[in-house]
Formats: C-alpha cells, structure tokens, sequence
C-alpha cells in the first residue's frame, strides 16, 4: 500500500472553494437525501440539515409517507418527497433534478425497499453518497455492485465494510482488500472510524481532525449530509469526500473545549459547521 496522504489545514485549504459573492441558491447545488423508516426519519433530518448548513442552495428529503410531517417540522427549510408507503421505501422515484444523492441513512432492509433501490440504481447516475442500509443492502447483493455509477462515493463504519469485503485479519490486509473494491468497482471508499481514511484506488487519504465525541448516534449520518452538499456544490468526488470529512471531525475539535465529549451529539456537529469553516477563512 502506498504511504497515505496526511489531510491537514494545508491540504484543505488546496481544495476547499471559498463561496462567491454574487451566488445565489440556484448556483449552489441541490441534494437530496433519500433514506428514512418508520422509527429512524431522523437519519434523514441531521443527513439533509447537514447538507444545508454545509452550503447547498436547496437540499429535498425522499422518505416514507410517515416522515413527512417530521421533517417539515424539523427542519423548515428542507423540501419533501414522499414515498407511497407508510413506513419504509417502496419506489423512489421523484421528478427533479438534483445535483448530488445521498442515500441510505435510516433506510431499513425491507424486501420492497432494496428492490427499490435495485431499481433507482438502474436508473440514476447522478454524482452519489451511498451509506449505512443501501451500503448492507450491496453487501447482500453484491452483483448490484456493477449498477454503482464509477466515482461514487461509500461510506462504511467497520462492520458496514466487514459487511462488503468481508472478514480481514490484519490492518493490513483490510486496506488491501478496500483498494481492490475501490479499484474494481471504482469507488470512493470513505472507511469511517478513529481515524478515518479515504480509498481512491491505490491512493489513501488519512483524516487527521476528529475525536471520540463523534462516537455517538447520527454522526455517520451527517457525515453523508455534508459530503452530499459538497457534491452538489460542484465539487469532485474525492475532494467532495476528503474536505467533507475534515469538516466533520474538524467541529468535533472545535466544540470539544465547549461540550466536553459526553454532551456532544450529531446535532452539535450540525452547529459547529459554521465556526469550521469560519477557521477555514482565516
Ligand atoms: N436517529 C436515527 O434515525 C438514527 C438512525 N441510524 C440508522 O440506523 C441504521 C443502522 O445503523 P447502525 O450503524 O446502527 O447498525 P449496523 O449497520 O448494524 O452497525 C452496528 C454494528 O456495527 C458495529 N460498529 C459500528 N461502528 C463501529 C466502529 N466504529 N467500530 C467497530 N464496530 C462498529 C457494531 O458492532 P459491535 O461492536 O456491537 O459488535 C454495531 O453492532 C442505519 O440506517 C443508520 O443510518 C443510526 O445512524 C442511529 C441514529
Ligand atoms: N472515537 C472516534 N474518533 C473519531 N471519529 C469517530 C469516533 N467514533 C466515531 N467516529 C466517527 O463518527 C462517525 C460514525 O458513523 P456511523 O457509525 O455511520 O454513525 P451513525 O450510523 O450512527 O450515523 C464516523 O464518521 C466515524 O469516523
Ligand atoms: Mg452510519
């Protein structure tokens, strides 16, 4: 394996894309986040408020009929899509065009949601974030893996890539076995944990902000909410992936003098965006 490529402020700041002045909402990139089951809808609130507060002009949920109100209320400046089906996704199908997907987060394994998902990937080549339930979901149908449009961008916890590569029995043999799938399905791998490290093929990234505060309920969610906003933000796959998960550990650090570790929850990633990108600026 090749020595990975420590992603510091330096290495950051190379990619990251200052906002422009006279932008507007339209120019900024619209997400949606599909996910969502009954029980797990607020997957999909921190992954799309996420994705507002990371800076896309327009962010839409696709949930289950049972999710409307809950996102509406939750998060007012989110646009929602429904599903036929009260509790879990049975046909995504939607009439809009956005610039980046991002799906998985709460969205169960039903045998109607993963024909579904069989079928949107079928139909869609959109730039995308798959994670957690349509991540297991490929795990359980592996040849679904020659649906997946080239630079897409995955983001398994350990168990999730346990789950896709199968079992390891080093470190060493892990990454080895994530290259090979990055490079034959050609996919982005983001391998989510203490630190995490992004799998562009041969090359590795390794994240170097974030601390044991993220490990709490939702934070993997978000983190596709803000890699998605970047995606429909224009940026590429990889960049999309690495700034993304910067920013997610970098507000970890920010808060911590604040929250202490045990205070700190999804939603507190959420509000410290701001201050790391205003760290960003500077
Ligand atoms: N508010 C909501 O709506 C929320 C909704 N959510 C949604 O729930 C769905 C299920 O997602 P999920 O990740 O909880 O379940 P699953 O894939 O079985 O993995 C769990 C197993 O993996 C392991 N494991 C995990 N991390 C690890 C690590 N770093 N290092 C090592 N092992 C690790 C761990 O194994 P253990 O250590 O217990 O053996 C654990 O048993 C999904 O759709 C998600 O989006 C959640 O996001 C929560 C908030
Ligand atoms: N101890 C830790 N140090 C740094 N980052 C962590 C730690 N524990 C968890 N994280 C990060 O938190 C996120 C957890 O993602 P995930 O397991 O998918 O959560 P969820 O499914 O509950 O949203 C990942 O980005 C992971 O890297
Ligand atoms: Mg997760």
């Amino acid at each position: 394996m090749n020595t990975p490529i420590s992603i510091d402020r330096n290495e950051i700041l190379k990619r990251y894309e200052p906002i422009a002045k006279h932008t507007h909402k339209g120019l900024q990139g619209h997400a949606l986040i599909i996910g969502g089951s009954y029980g797990k809808i607020g997957a999909v609130c921190l992954a799309g408020k996420a994705a507002l507060k990371t800076g896309c002009g327009l962010v839409t949920a696709f949930v289950p009929e049972c999710g409307y109100q809950i996102v509406q209320i939750s998060n007012p400046e989110l646009m929602v899509i429904t599903d036929a089906d009260e509790k879990h996704l049975s046909d995504i199908d939607f009439d809009l065009k956005p610039n980046a997907i991002g799906i998985g987060p709460g969205m169960g394994l039903h045998t109607e949601t993963q024909k579904a998902f069989h079928d949107f990937l079928s139909n869609t080549s959109v730039p995308m974030v798959i994670d957690a339930d349509a991540l297991n979901i490929l795990a359980y149908n592996p040849s679904w893996m020659a649906l997946v449009s080239p630079r897409t961008i995955l983001t398994p916890h350990p168990k999730e890539l346990e789950r896709l590569i199968g079992k390891w029995n080093s470190e060493a043999e892990m990454f080895q076995k994530t290259i090979a799938f990055s490079l034959v399905n050609q996919v982005i791998i983001v391998m989510k944990g203490a630190p995490t490290y992004t799998i562009d093929g041969e090359t590795v990234y390794l994240n170097t902000t974030g601390n044991a505060a993220l490990a709490t309920a939702g934070s993997g969610d978000v983190l596709t909410g803000i890699i998605t906003s970047l995606l429909a933000q224009s940026y590429k796959p990889c960049d999309a992936a690495i700034l993304g998960v910067y920013l997610h550990g970098l507000t970890a650090d920010i808060a911590l003098p604040e929250t202490g570790y045990q205070s700190f929850v999804a939603s507190s990633i959420i509000e410290y965006l701001g201050k790391a990108y205003l760290s960003l600026d500077v």
